[in-house]
């Protein structure tokens, strides 16, 4: 048994349970995190994110050789304890939560890398929460046909890599996308691999407004289920969107999603188109538990 000293948190409603554990000593097993993310026997949460250092973690060694400076490491679990590569709503708690904590210190203008198994991921503040550079993206290759329940026809998706696997799916009308009941897994043909989170997304009336994207979109995520909020399926949603809309499509989206608005851009690095995330995190209460 051990004491769990951790920390609340969310970005646009996606919820996590952070803790510090700067020397890698409490590694949480799959059950443990299930019990931690269950909303009615736990904490409750979509997932639980350790601060580790990287070179406290055989993963973090990636990091490492990626970026030196990449200090510390976002250990990621989805509520069903499962790992995932990579959260776009965490990292941006988690960095609040590490500098918060005094871990990590970030000024205006300051960029700090951050290890995932996703890869390095820099992020800076801005007016309303952090900004994060999410690297390059790809298109998976896969187009899978995509079934949910109380959608009547099965639509094509589009499989995209943002770090984690994704499986955008395109409605033809809000009430489309509100009538899906994403509380059971959409079934994928062919199944990825890995599995993928799932984003259902309509445009916004109009598309495009002020030179910005707009879009509404639900996620089913793998290995939490039905979410307020998937920061990496934004990403993955305004990218898809993009891709269908053409060459003349914008390249700043606005993506609302049940728990609030997050902003992706899409711009150009010298190693490729870069795609950046921005949106708010939340630090919401502190608490003990034994484990
Ligand atoms: N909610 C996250 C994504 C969390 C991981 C995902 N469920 C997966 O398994 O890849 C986000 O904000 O990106």
């Amino acid at each position: 048994m051990a004491e769990l000293h951790f920390t609340k948190g969310h970005g646009t409603g996606n919820d996590f349970i952070l803790y510090a554990d700067p020397d890698g000593k409490l590694t949480l097993t799959p059950e443990q995190i299930r019990a931690l993310c269950d909303r009615h026997f736990g904490i409750g949460a979509d997932g639980v994110i350790r601060a580790v250092r990287s070179r406290s973690l055989p993963d973090g060694a990636a990091a490492l050789a990626e970026d030196d400076a990449a200090e510390w490491f976002m250990d990621y679990h989805n509520s069903d304890g499962s790992v995932s590569e990579m959260c776009g709503n965490g990292i941006r708690v988690y960095v609040k939560f590490l500098v918060e904590n005094g871990l990590a210190e970030l000024g205006p203008g300051d960029t700090l890398p951050i290890g995932t198994r996703g890869g390095v991921r820099d992020i800076q503040g801005n007016a309303t929460g952090y900004q994060v550079d999410m690297g390059r993206w790809s298109l998976s290759g896969s187009e899978p046909l995509v079934r949910a329940r109380n959608l009547k026809v099965a639509r094509p998706g589009l499989g995209i890599e943002v770090g984690n696997p994704h499986v955008i799916v395109a409605l033809s009308s809000e009430e489309e996308l509100e009538s899906a009941d994403l509380a059971w897994i959409p079934v994928l043909d062919p199944e990825p691999e890995n599995g993928a989170n799932v984003e259902f997304v309509v445009p916004r009336e109009p598309l495009v407004q002020d030179g910005v994207g707009r879009i509404r979109m639900r996620v089913h995520e793998r290995g939490s289920g039905e979410t307020l909020s998937c920061g990496t399926g934004a990403v993955a949603a305004a990218l898809a969107t993009r891709h269908w809309a053409g060459e003349s499509a914008p390249s700043q989206w606005r993506v609302d999603v049940p728990g609030g608005t997050l902003g992706v851009r899409m711009w150009p690095a010298e190693d490729g188109e870069h795609v950046s995330l921005s949106g708010p995190a939340e630090l919401v209460f502190d608490g003990m538990v034994t484990v």
